[in-house]
């Protein structure tokens, strides 16, 4: 199925625009898990199994991934939640970028290895950077507009020609680039004006929204200042903040409650 399809089924499905990031820090792992030898698979997947009927998609961070050489256990996670959750769609968080003739190794490298339904990307080296992704019609594109760290307005807020960059970025995307309708754009939660622009700019075109919980963004002024008309359009992502909810055995328990509880406090807005 196509990415921007099994969202809209996800969404409605599972009542929920949570997108639980999954962001394995191996040192705040609960004891029993410590120091055993398929520790992140067991960890992430318990987390997917606690939370699949609540949320909208699963965001892996690759370098959460690569940085413990744990390639082998983002492959097979990703595998499990096709196995298990069918129809729960995957963004690699993967944030590529590069010149045409390397950008289709990352291609090939989310789409192929991975198996992902859709990858975060770096847009701001123009179109032909992302050109063999947006020719996937059947995968998600999502791309970088206005960040959530701090430093973003460093460059995405720059005036050209009268208006914000992340501005004029959000609108060739929508305009130009999203030819297959398999375009969405990240604007961080800690930027909620920034936020309302970009609605007003792409219509319909889904928003995956990192910055809530750990960063500190405010979940209501995110539900508003970015749901369509039909109360979706946004994929708001947390991590750290119900991964680690609880650090015992019964850490996937703890997980769930805390994704509950983001649903739930998200749909009080939409
Ligand atoms: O593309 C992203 O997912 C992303 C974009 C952005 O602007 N800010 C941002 O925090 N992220 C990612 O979203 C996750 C946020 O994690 P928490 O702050 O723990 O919820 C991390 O994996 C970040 O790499």
């Amino acid at each position: 199925m196509h990415f921007m399809q099994a969202l809209q089924h996800a969404w409605t499905r599972n009542n929920s625009l949570v997108c639980v990031g999954l962001d394995p820090e191996p040192a705040k792992f609960p004891a029993h898990l410590k120091g055993r030898p398929d520790a992140v698979f067991e960890f992430c997947c318990a987390i997917v199994d606690a939370t699949a009927d609540l949320v909208c998609t699963y965001k892996p961070q690759i370098a959460h991934f690569a940085a413990l050489r744990a390639e082998d256990a983002l492959e097979r996670l990703i595998a499990h939640v096709h196995a298990k959750h069918p129809g729960v769609p995957v963004i690699l968080d993967a944030k590529r970028g590069d010149i045409g003739s390397t950008a289709q190794h990352y291609v090939t490298e989310a789409f192929d290895r991975y198996g992902a339904d859709a990858v975060t990307l770096n847009p701001y080296l123009g179109r032909d950077s992302v050109q063999a992704f947006l020719d996937r019609a059947d995968k998600g594109v999502i791309l970088l507009c206005h960040t959530s760290n701090p430093g973003a307005a460093d460059l995405q807020d720059l005036d050209v020609g009268g208006k914000p960059l992340y501005q004029h970025v959000a609108q060739m995307i929508a305009r130009d680039w999203n030819t297959h309708g398999n375009c969405a754009l990240v604007t961080g939660a800690t930027w909620p004006e920034q936020l309302a622009e970009v609605r007003a700019l792409v219509g319909d075109v889904p928003l995956l929204v990192p910055g809530i919980g750990a960063q500190g963004g405010d979940v209501e002024a995110v539900v508003r200042n970015g749901r369509t008309p039909a109360g979706t359009g946004l994929m708001i992502s947390s991590s750290r903040a119900i991964l680690y909810a609880g650090n015992g055995e019964d850490f996937a328990q703890a997980a769930r409650a805390a994704t509950l509880e983001l649903r739930d406090t998200i749909n009080r807005y939409r």
